[in-house]
């Protein structure tokens, strides 16, 4: 991935210059090596604007897509303010790179520590009675409700303690190696799950529900794949880290 930034610096008619990004932007958007795009208007000096693009690669960039059926027209629009442009560089990402405060984790959405552990208490104690994947978990340690609480908490964007005591994704992979789940005590999990969730009261709302069975979902499906007799999921991992995705919480 690369993040390309081209300054401009327009002398001439600004909303004419935006008129044409917005034509020039329908190449963009069908280009296969583009991954976003955005034009910001700077605030603090008329005519400055800052273009954005993150391209797949810089060769991508300036292979693919300098050399691909979308470039002309892009250029037909644009070609009238090169003479404006200041600044036209690639740029690499770091490691420096995060969500502000202004949105809350999951994990704090859902109460902390508190809730998840809750959470789990009451789901272990659905999932022990259960026939069809209670049998799963005969030997279970006392602990391990407390241990899951902790994984989801990291999951969550809490504090990494699964990764700092229990050995963080490759312990986790451990207990479900050669389990060989099924579809079927998969969707139970699930389901139990989700019936924990209102029962340990979680929050209701749509947009955390709906983040929060996305890596239920995710997860499950990969515990299964991974539970399978010959499976060779990767050995070492970070603990995952899910966010809100498409739809941050709604907060009137
Ligand atoms: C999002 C999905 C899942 C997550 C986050 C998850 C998480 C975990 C974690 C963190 C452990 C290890 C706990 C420890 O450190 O002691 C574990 C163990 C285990 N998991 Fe899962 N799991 C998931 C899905 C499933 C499913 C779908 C099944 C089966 C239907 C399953 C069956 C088990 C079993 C049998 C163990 C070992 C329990 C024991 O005997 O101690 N897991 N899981």
């Amino acid at each position: 991935m690369t993040v390309e930034y081209i300054r401009y610096r327009i002398t001439s008619d600004a909303a004419a210059f935006e008129a044409a990004y917005a034509r020039a932007a329908v190449f963009l958007a069908r280009a296969p090596q583009c991954v976003d795009y955005e034009l910001s208007r700077c605030a603090d000096e008329p005519g400055v604007y800052i273009l954005r693009i993150t391209w797949t690669s810089a060769d991508d960039h300036l292979k693919g897509f300098r050399g691909g059926p979308e470039f002309p027209g892009f250029l037909a629009e644009i070609r009238p303010y090169i003479e404006d442009i200041d600044e036209m560089r690639h740029y690499e990402p770091t490691a420096v790179a995060g969500a502000g405060g202004a949105v809350p984790t999951l994990y704090d959405w859902a109460g902390g520590t508190p809730a998840f552990e809750k959470l789990t208490e009451r789901f272990y104690q659905r999932v022990t009675g259960d026939d069809l994947i209670g049998p799963l978990f005969a030997g279970m340690d006392p602990a391990h409700p407390r241990h899951v609480a902790m994984w989801l908490a990291e999951v969550f964007g809490g504090p990494e303690r699964y990764t700092a005591e229990r050995g963080g994704y490759p312990h986790m992979l451990a207990h479900h190696l050669g389990k060989a789940i099924t579809e079927p005590q998969r969707r139970r999990w699930v389901s139990l799950l989700l019936d924990a969730a209102d029962e340990a009261g979680l929050p209701d709302d749509p947009e955390f529900r709906a983040a929060f069975l996305g890596y239920i979902e995710w997860g499950t499906r990969l515990a299964l794949a991974n539970s399978q007799p010959g499976a060779n999921p990767p050995r070492t991992a970070p603990v995952p880290h899910w966010g809100w995705g498409v739809a941050p919480p709604y907060r009137g």
